[in-house]
């Protein structure tokens, strides 16, 4: 009997094994109840023997059938047709009107506000400068240490071209941010603070709407990183009051590899900023080919060169897809997913010495959970090899992004047991 074998008809045999029955048949019930089981058709299915279960929607979201239809058309239609034509037809709006239909659909933002430009870390770029320059007299940013990388070096950089200064917010061992982490840290100083609604690792969500009047109290700006909330949470950016967001599209907005990111500026402070990214497309007369830049007036002023419109074309097929469904429906699925993972991570993962280090609460979690343990690096590689797709966060981190349109519940269980499975080969 080799040490595979071995290994599962000792599980079979024991309460280990009892309890997969037992999950078995909890998956079904819960895949049977799930009012969203059938969009899972909706998106492309490589076959079991390349994918078995999709575990990683968080980093990059899986392809709609409707995108793999709909960009040959636009190749054919719109861009072979059209030609130049497009643009005045419809591409210089594109951006706009994309950002309208999102904000309309998953941001809880009024026209006139969101737009799709360039990737979220350049976009953090602009708004950030943006925030620093429209506040003179504050030269402080503040910023948690468990942010993601892209957001805490821009941060850096903008410090040391504004000669600002970072105040961070130090981590937590349950990972996030909460409003008395920053109690100490705001002052008549802080310019701007920076934090992610839904924390890359730790799937902490944060109280936005209360830490963006505690903001306001100090006087600063309050930037939101959406990439890991948007398209898994309900957002209110307009009635939360948030000045600047920006978030990615390649995650749970399914937009493809390397799908252009999008910004809210609220309408309240968008003649007060000026983004530092000078181009045409964001001047006041893109085609008046004048001698020197005068920013547009209104939104369209923090873009800065030639939209990204091939780019933008596949996250239109999910929005529409959410449009149809609504984010309360997608957010209580969610939350039925990341219920069922630590239950599952608990009953199999926890007695193998992994930690879970997402929160218990439903109401503080995003759409994905982190479960540590010191093997992961290693299991992770066994696990691609088998189509089992979670992803890998240094140092021990295995994250569990749970797509709520993409995933089922049996799937979940069947790369929950793959996870055991390996860790007791690894042992
Ligand atoms: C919170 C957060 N911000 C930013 C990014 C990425 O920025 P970019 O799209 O520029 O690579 C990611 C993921 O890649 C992220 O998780
Ligand atoms: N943006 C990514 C990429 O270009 C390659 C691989 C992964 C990603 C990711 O999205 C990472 C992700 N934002 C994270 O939370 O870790």
């Amino acid at each position: 009997m080799n040490k595979e074998t071995k290994l599962s008809t000792t599980l079979d045999a024991g309460p280990v094994g009892a309890a997969a029955r037992d999950f078995a048949a909890v998956s079904a019930t819960l895949d049977a109840a799930d009012p969203l089981a059938g969009h899972r058709e909706l998106f492309h299915d490589p076959g079991t023997a390349q994918l078995s279960a999709y575990l990683d929607g968080n980093s990059l979201g899986r392809p709609l059938k409707a995108t793999a239809a709909n960009l040959p058309r636009f190749v054919e239609e719109a861009w072979g047709s059209r030609l130049i034509r497009g643009w005045d037809e419809q591409w210089m709006d594109e951006p706009l009107a994309v950002g309208d239909r999102l904000g309309e659909v998953a941001l809880g933002a009024a026209p006139g506000q969101a737009f799709i430009g360039d990737s979220t870390s350049v976009l953090l770029y602009k708004l950030i400068r943006a925030a620093v320059d429209a506040r003179p007299g504050r030269d402080e940013i503040i910023v948690d240490r468990d942010n993601f990388p892209t957001d805490r070096f821009i941060i850096e950089g903008i410090a040391a071209e504004r000669n600002a200064t970072i105040r961070w917010v130090e981590s937590r061992p349950a990972g996030g941010v909460r409003p008395a982490d920053l109690a100490e840290l705001l002052t008549e100083r802080t310019a701007v603070v920076v934090l992610s609604h839904v924390a890359y690792r730790s799937g902490y969500l944060a109280d936005a709407p209360a830490i963006t009047a505690q903001v306001h109290h100090a006087g600063a700006l309050m930037l939101w990183d959406l990439c890991h909330s948007v398209g898994s949470v309900p957002l209110e950016l307009d009635a939360w009051g948030v000045d600047l967001a920006v978030g990615c599209t390649y995650k749970y907005l399914n937009g493809g590899p390397g799908s252009p990111a999008f910004a809210y500026v609220n309408a309240a402070l968008q003649g007060q900023l000026q983004q530092p990214i000078w181009g045409w497309m964001g001047a006041h007369d893109p085609f008046g080919m004048t001698d020197s830049y005068r920013p547009a007036d209104s939104l369209r002023r923090f873009i800065t060169g030639t939209p990204p419109i091939l780019a933008m074309q596949p996250l239109k097929d999910m929005v529409e897809l959410i449009a149809s469904v609504g984010m309360d429906a997608v957010r209580e699925k969610s939350i039925k997913l990341t219920e069922h993972a630590l239950n599952l991570a608990d009953a199999w993962l926890v007695p193998l010495g992994a930690e879970v280090v997402s929160p218990r609460d439903a109401a503080e979690r995003g759409s994905h959970i982190t479960v540590d343990h010191p093997r992961f690096a290693e299991a992770t590689q066994l696990l691609w090899e088998r189509g089992v797709i979670p992803d890998f966060r240094p140092p021990h981190g295995l994250r569990i992004g749970l797509s709520p349109l993409s995933t089922g519940f049996a799937e979940l269980e069947h790369g929950m047991r793959a996870i055991r499975d390996v860790l007791l080969e690894l042992s």
